[in-house]
């Protein structure tokens, strides 16, 4: 399949790929929650950050290249985890992973796949990380980690921002509902949280769905099963990642689903140099939502990213091209990336750091930007202060079982 010659960076992929999918589909891809508060921000966010270039800078030998828990990377970018791929593309999550090792990105295979786990782990020309949601029957969550043991998966990404979906309207509009041939299968005959049906007018979120939601004791019990490498997405309070810490986590993933779960949290570049500051390089952190261009990834790499993950806009590229489309993002992306290095003057990853800002937010400790949190891990309270221009408040006070 060829790629359009009016496509020139990640963002022109999104008007092809609608152009190629129902409007249900397109709301489910391209949509957030609620009211789009936190989707919006993610891409402002980025844009309020000024970068710094440095002249004359010594770029002789320079790479993007990265490793990270069994990847080789040319740049520290991997495709994000998203459900039913086959949704864009015949050839769904199959044609998403070929893509990223074409580009030599990384590939995170959703749970919620269209394709055999195992299957798809055969198929990738490179080797693939699993993200997994805890499922309401410890030995369904056990099924999948053992099969993603044996299939070859390097790491594990345990999804832990959504105990619940977020509320989706633009979906619910569109009355989206999956195709006869697009299914979880890798969640076949695995029981599933259902709300209880008996009172319609009440809230199902806690009568029923939430009974299945996974706590802290879920991540230790996990830890204990396994030694593939166990990343968490979804960690944004410098406490939670303490804790995530001591219970054996070997990264996090600073995230907010796309501003898909929780709509009025921050966006996830803003949450990013707390978590950072208080990890303070004892596991990797990497981030994602609303990374479309090269300075991007280099703007996350500074706030203490090691990597970042990419989202819809690879869904939009496979739409749009397949393989070839999913490649061609990503490998663009990466020359970006590469440009945005050498225009600062970092020739290589590990120099990039907060100096690339033109104005790099003040070294304050986390307790300062997040009052409610306590550097001993103890019960924090809540999120008060949000980032300049952003009125909104989250208690990301963490769930005591
Ligand atoms: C269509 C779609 C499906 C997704 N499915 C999953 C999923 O199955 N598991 C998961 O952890 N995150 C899922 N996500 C969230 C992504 O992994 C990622 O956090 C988010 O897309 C990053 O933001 P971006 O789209 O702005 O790049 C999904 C996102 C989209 C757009
Ligand atoms: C099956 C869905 C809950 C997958 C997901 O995480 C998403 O659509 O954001």
């Amino acid at each position: 399949m060829s790629i359009p010659p009016d496509i020139v960076c990640l963002d022109d992929y999104e008007r092809r790929g609608r152009a190629r999918l129902p409007a249900d589909i397109q709301a489910y891809i391209g949509g957030g929650a609620a009211d789009g508060v936190t989707l919006r921000d993610n891409r402002e966010a980025f844009a309020r950050l000024r970068l710094l270039p440095r002249a004359l800078a010594d770029l002789r030998g320079a790479s993007a290249a990265a490793s990270l828990f069994g990847l080789r990377l040319e740049a520290p970018v991997i495709a994000a985890p998203m459900a039913w791929q086959k949704l864009a593309h015949p050839e769904g999550e199959f044609a998403m992973a070929t893509g990223a090792a074409a580009a030599g990105a990384g590939c995170i295979a959703s749970c919620q796949a269209s394709v055999d786990m195992t299957e798809l782990a055969r198929h990738s020309p490179a080797p693939l990380w699993f993200q997994l949601y805890p499922q309401p029957r410890r030995e369904d969550t056990l099924a999948l980690v053992r099969r993603a043991e044996d299939a070859g998966y390097r790491a594990l990404v345990v999804t832990v921002d959504a105990p619940v979906n977020g509320v989706r309207d633009a979906e619910q509009r569109c009355g989206f509902r999956l195709p006869a041939h697009v299914r979880s299968v890798n969640l076949d005959g695995f029981a599933q949280a259902t709300a209880t049906r008996a009172q319609p007018a009440r809230s199902p979120v806690f009568r029923g769905l939430i009974d299945a939601a996974p706590g802290w004791d879920d991540i230790a019990w996990l830890r204990a099963q396994t030694r593939l490498p166990l990343l968490l997405k979804g960690v944004v309070h410098p406490d939670d990642a303490d804790r995530s810490i001591a219970l054996g986590a070997d990264g996090l993933i600073v995230s907010n689903h796309g501003g898909r779960v929780l709509d009025g949290m921050p966006a996830a570049i803003d949450l990013l140099p707390a978590v950072a500051r208080r990890v303070d390089g004892r596991i990797p952190v990497l981030m994602d939502g609303g990374v479309r261009r090269g300075t991007d990834v280099l703007k996350a790499l500074a706030l203490g990213a090691r990597a970042v993950l990419v989202g819809r806009p690879l869904y939009w590229a496979l739409a749009t091209a397949g393989a070839a489309g999913v490649a061609h993002a990503l490998a663009m992306l990466a020359t970006e990336f590469e440009a945005a290095m050498a225009l600062t003057g970092r020739p290589t990853l590990a120099a990039i750091d907060a100096t690339v800002l033109a104005f790099p937010p003040r070294a304050t400790p986390p307790e300062a930007t997040f009052p409610g949190a306590t550097p001993q891990g103890a019960t924090p309270t809540c999120l008060p202060e949000a980032p300049a221009g952003l009125r909104t408040k989250l208690d990301l006070e963490p769930r005591e079982h």
